[in-house]
């Protein structure tokens, strides 16, 4: 059974509206209580606010004529790509009812021995190396039976078909159910979502919190916050907590900009126990005084080095050390990503009390899963290139499914014209990018996960987070700058134990990525070029290009390094000694250039 944020759009697809009108408010204590038997609908799953749609299938997918690309039609969204109207579900209080996440009656009970969720080969997984520091770590686990979890949220475990924990479940739900704070690092498309969501629903489960939940007039009081630094991101984990709280009475809603606020507002009205939402919709929400942040027991930050970096950093300082929320030490807090630069650690342990340090597999290196290709490419010559990779996959579909491929390009008017110029040569192609309107840019993943557009061309906003079954190729079309950047979009493909493929095309413009690219495939067992060797023997470390310093890839507690243990002064110097020092010259890097020379002052 799919299982995935991808396929329960589909589901959501398909599904009407839930059900009723405004119910009474029922505190979280009230509700934490199985839910009467009727409320198991065999019909609608109450379409995602973000995500409800359809897209209309068949046809010959590659046989779009010359010039027949239209920005109304090419994504083939009809159905309700209008979308806003449709509630998320709710669960049972009053007149309102649970929508089954999981979309289809047939699977509501959950058969012990079930088929494992498909395709999965964890066992991939099963030699990783990992790392923890930090005071009394808590053993892993080896099974979801070995831990407490409660039995409605077992149930849900089952009926995504998750047979074992992933290697960062094993050590993070352990550590996080012991109360610590955490830092984790693993690699993309392991199982990070269920990581920090399993223990977030659980503690929320037992109702400890509950009964000091105050009672205010129209102000949402969550017990945990879950941010993520992109609208589809926070679509995305709020679809896949709300299947995995299903029927524990635990309330999961999101919120996110882009979207109509009111509808946001009229579900946080409904009662919230876990908020996901994006920084910049959560501190509006903050400044009306819709939403109090001071029942937060758990604060999870995923992709917590992107939410840590200069774009977002002011946005979560507000949110976490500015508003209500109780400090470190009064509230769990979890963060999650696949890279984690040092500077960015530094940064993030001022929101923790003494924390673990989690590095499951080398940590800011890709998975040996994802073979990556890089294939020297003059600028003039890649769309030309490209069509060659797309014909030459043409022949790949498997199972009657259509091969998808992800292309990521730098900037949003790129990949406009090369979505027109795909389209004009009889690609199905779609676009997603930061103009784009986010009904677009919701139907353009629709579009592209259906397979109706089995090309999307993306910029990083697509990078990060998002799970699309069936992504067989990646193409850096034009390359990141930073090493970090290209770790996450590779990690498209090639998740949860499948395999998959990475092409770059690689230019003199992209000589400062050499040196790090080189080493990053060398850490994941590729085939590197030759002529790319030369390219890095000749590079130097350039800034932001690369913030690793030497040695292995990433996922070293920042904690351990000697400048730390002098107390940090001369950690950020710049351009001098130190692990670090390596990483902050150039200005063009993935912070902007605001760790350039103002580097010791980026926390001052
Ligand atoms: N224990 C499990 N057994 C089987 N499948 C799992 C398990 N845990 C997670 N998955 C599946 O693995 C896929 C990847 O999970 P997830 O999106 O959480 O990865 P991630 O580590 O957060 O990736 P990224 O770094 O790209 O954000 C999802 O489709 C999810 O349903």
């Amino acid at each position: 059974m799919p299982t995935s944020w991808a396929d329960s759009v589909e589901n959501a697809a398909i599904g009407g509206a839930g059900g009723g009108g405004r119910p009474a408010y029922v505190p979280p204590h009230l509700r934490n209580r199985p839910p009467s038997s009727d409320s198991v609908q065999s019909g609608p799953s109450g379409g995602n606010v973000a995500l409800g749609g359809n897209v209309p299938l068949g046809g010959n997918r590659w046989a779009a004529p010359r010039n027949e690309y239209s920005r109304s039609g090419y994504g083939g969204g009809g159905g309700r790509s209008g979308g806003w109207n449709n509630r998320i579900g709710g669960w049972d209080r009053g007149r309102e009812r649970e929508a089954n996440p999981f979309g289809n009656e047939d699977e509501v009970e959950p058969e012990v021995g079930d088929q494992e969720n498909t395709g999965i080969n964890f066992d991939a997984y099963e030699d990783i190396p990992v790392e923890t520091s930090g005071d009394n770590v808590p053993p892993p686990v080896n099974t979801f039976a070995e831990i407490d979890l409660g039995e409605a949220l077992n149930k849900n475990i089952q009926r995504c078909k998750y047979v074992k924990p992933t290697p960062v479940q094993r050590h993070a739900i352990p550590i996080s159910l012991a109360g610590r704070d955490l830092m984790a690092c693993a690699q993309t498309g392991s199982g990070k979502t269920a990581a920090f969501c399993f223990p977030i629903i659980s503690g929320i489960m037992t109702g400890q919190f509950a009964q000091r939940a105050p009672r205010m007039l129209r102000m949402a009081c969550p017990l945990a916050l879950i941010l993520s630094p992109t609208r589809e991101l926070s679509c995305q984990i709020h679809e896949e907590a709300r299947k995995f709280s299903y029927q524990t009475g635990v309330k999961v809603v999101v919120a996110y900009g882009g979207a109509p606020i009111n509808q946001q507002l009229r579900e946080l009205d409904r009662g919230v126990d876990i908020l996901v939402a994006t920084p910049g919709r959560l501190v509006d929400l903050l400044e009306r005084a819709r939403v109090s942040l001071q029942m937060i027991r758990y604060l999870a930050l995923d992709e917590a080095d992107r939410m840590l970096d200069m774009g977002f950093e002011p946005q979560i300082r507000k949110i976490v050390q500015q508003m209500d929320m109780p400090p470190p030490g009064l509230r769990q807090t979890m963060l999650f990503s696949a890279t984690f630069p040092k500077e960015i650690q530094r940064l993030a342990s001022d929101f923790l009390a003494n924390y673990i340090f989690l590095a499951v597999g080398r940590v800011g290196s890709s998975t040996d899963l994802i073979m990556q290709r890089v294939e020297y490419v003059q600028e003039s010559d890649k769309r030309s290139h490209l069509m060659d990779l797309l014909h030459a996959q043409r022949a790949n579909g498997a199972h009657g499914k259509q091969a998808l491929t992800l292309v990521f390009v730098e900037t949003k008017k790129g990949a406009d014209a090369l979505e027109y110029w795909l389209c004009s040569n009889g690609f199905p192609a779609t676009t997603i990018h930061g103009d784009r309107s986010q009904m677009e840019r919701e139907q353009a993943l629709r579009s592209f996960k259906s397979g109706h557009t089995p090309i999307l061309v993306a910029t990083d906003v697509a990078a990060r987070g998002l799970d699309i079954p069936h992504v067989a190729h990646v193409v850096n079309f034009d390359l990141p700058n930073d090493i970090d950047d290209y770790v996450h979009r590779i990690g498209r493909t090639g998740r949860a134990g499948k395999s998959g493929l990475a092409t770059a095309f690689f230019n003199e413009n992209n000589s400062n990525m050499a040196r790090s690219l080189s080493e990053l495939m060398q850490e994941a067992n590729q085939e590197v070029p030759a002529w790319l060797s030369r390219f890095a023997a000749r590079a130097v470390y350039s800034g932001g290009k690369n913030r690793r310093g030497g040695g292995r890839f990433g996922g070293r507690d920042f904690r351990r390094d000697p400048a730390y243990n002098r107390g940090g002064a001369d950690y950020y110097g710049g351009g001098g000694g130190g692990n670090m020092s390596s990483g902050y010259g150039a200005p063009s890097g993935g912070y902007g250039g605001a760790y350039g020379s103002g580097v010791t002052s980026a926390w001052d």
